[in-house]
């Protein structure tokens, strides 16, 4: 079956995905799958499956914000994706998680408006138990160490998904935020668990601190520094792997 938007043939997906923002990451992740070959580039969906460590897998990129990427899980999981890892960017809400820190999404909260037209206000937004722990697991594993980030550090905690990026008139929340103890905002991992949950599926996230999300991004805000591109290169790795995990436990 056609996945209208995505232009992707249920037939030739896997059941395992990372899914991330930016196509060019997508990409950059699918070279390091064998036998990668990319299936559609529709929009801001670009789509590859390849196999890692031999297992059958796909990567794809859902555009930032929270509407489109919630299109691109909803038909990912129609085409017959069980798992998803988001391997993203996020600023951050202390400095204990500096720029080049990888933080694991525990739980995402819903301040964003297309979660609210799928489920109650209150219903939470939370990972898999399963995927995060292999999340953090292939995150600390010593052997990926040598792809670590200038802190070195792994958080594990609770995330912010915004709409808003730039600051308009209005305050976005991040103090309260901030003050009830969310380690980093971004924009996608509520919609990511919310739609997983509603169709069955299980997620997880793991994003890479490209900054402070309180200070004033638009005079500040640079992702493009080493410490932020070794920062996703290990958590680039570290879902891959992740999901192989995930895979073999699923088969023994
Ligand atoms: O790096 P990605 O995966 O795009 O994630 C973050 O970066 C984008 C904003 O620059 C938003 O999509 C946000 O969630
Ligand atoms: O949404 C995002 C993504 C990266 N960094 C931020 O500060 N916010």
């Amino acid at each position: 079956m056609l996945m209208p938007i995505l232009q992707i043939h249920s037939e030739d997906m896997p059941a395992y995905a990372i899914v991330c923002g930016d196509p060019a990451r997508a990409e950059k992740i699918s070279r390091k799958l064998e036998q990668a070959r990319e299936l559609a580039f529709s929009r801001e969906y670009r789509t590859f499956v390849g196999l890692y460590e031999g297992v059958e897998m796909a990567v794809v990129s859902h555009g930032v914000g929270s509407p489109g990427a919630a299109v691109c899980f909803e038909e990912l999981i129609r085409a017959g994706v069980t798992t998803l890892i988001r391997v993203g960017t996020a600023g951050s809400y202390t400095a204990d998680y500096p720029a080049g820190s990888l933080i694991v999404s525990t739980a995402a909260v819903r301040s964003d408006g297309l979660t609210r037209q799928l489920v109650p206000d209150g219903f939470p937004a939370v990972a898999d138990i399963g995927v995060t722990q292999a999340l953090i697991e292939a995150a600390q594993e010593k052997g990926n160490a040598d792809a670590a980030t200038a802190a070195g550090k792994v958080g594990v905690g609770i995330t912010v998904t915004l709409d808003a990026f730039f600051t308009g008139v209005e305050e976005i929340p991040h103090r309260k935020y901030k003050q009830a103890g969310a380690l980093a905002a971004e924009m996608e991992i509520a919609a990511l668990y919310i739609v997983s949950t509603l169709r069955g599926a299980r997620a997880g996230a793991i994003v890479a601190i490209d900054g402070f999300a309180d200070s004033d991004l638009a005079a500040e805000y640079d992702p493009h520094t080493d410490a932020v591109a070794h920062a996703v290169e290990h958590e680039m790795n570290a879902a891959l792997r992740a999901l192989a995990a995930l895979a073999r436990q699923d088969q023994a």
